[in-house]
């Protein structure tokens, strides 16, 4: 999770590749309006987002209901969302905090992608950090991709079984 730019997509396909788990862009799952919206230079409303969000949460229910691990980028920006996102899953949410400076230049660099630079103030402004009560691993998205990737695969495949007996309703030994 995190704004546009912060290295969702780079992050998380070199994760599920490395824990062996299944990967979904969260971007390919919105809604074509809202893909038009964002590529014209208008910003997301609540209501925008929420069957993007419901399609988000159903792959994510899907995905436990086989008992596999998976991996799903998805900006995330509200508590709300990420409630909607994790509602009765075992999710741990990725947060990727890359200063607004360093999101200027990636995303003006950025090639062939619909989201315009112009949108990134709306998504700063809606950007609502997540909690020390949500579940939440923070990470230094300015740090070399390999790096961040290796510390998650620590963490998040140590606690691989945990996710796997929650997911499979399997209670553990
Ligand atoms: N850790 C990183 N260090 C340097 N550049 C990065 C890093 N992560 C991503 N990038 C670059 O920043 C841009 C945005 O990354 P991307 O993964 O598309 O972000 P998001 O999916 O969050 O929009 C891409 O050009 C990508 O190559
Ligand atoms: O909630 C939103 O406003 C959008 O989902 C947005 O946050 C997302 O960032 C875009 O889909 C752009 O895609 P990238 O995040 O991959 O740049």
């Amino acid at each position: 999770m995190g704004v546009s730019g912060t290295g969702k997509t780079t992050l998380a396909t070199e994760l599920a590749r490395r824990l062996g788990w299944d990967f979904q862009e969260g971007d390919a799952l919105h809604p074509e309006n809202n893909i038009k919206k964002m590529s014209s230079g208008q910003p997301l409303t609540d209501e925008d987002r929420r069957p993007w969000l419901e399609l988000c949460h159903d792959w994510l229910e899907r995905e436990r209901n086989i008992g596999h691990g998976a991996v799903l980028t998805c900006s995330a920006l509200k508590r709300s969302y990420r409630e909607q996102l994790r509602a009765g899953l075992p999710v741990e949410f990725v947060y990727i905090k890359v200063s607004p400076e360093v999101l200027k230049a990636r995303m003006a660099a950025r090639e062939g992608h619909f989201m315009p630079p112009s949108l990134l103030p709306s998504q700063l402004a809606t950007l609502e950090e997540p909690s020390n009560d949500e579940p939440v691993i923070a990470v230094n998205g300015e740090e070399a991709a390999e790096r961040v990737v290796d510390e998650l695969v620590k963490i998040l495949g140590e606690d691989a079984h945990s996710f796997v007996e929650v997911s499979s309703g399997v209670a553990p030994a």
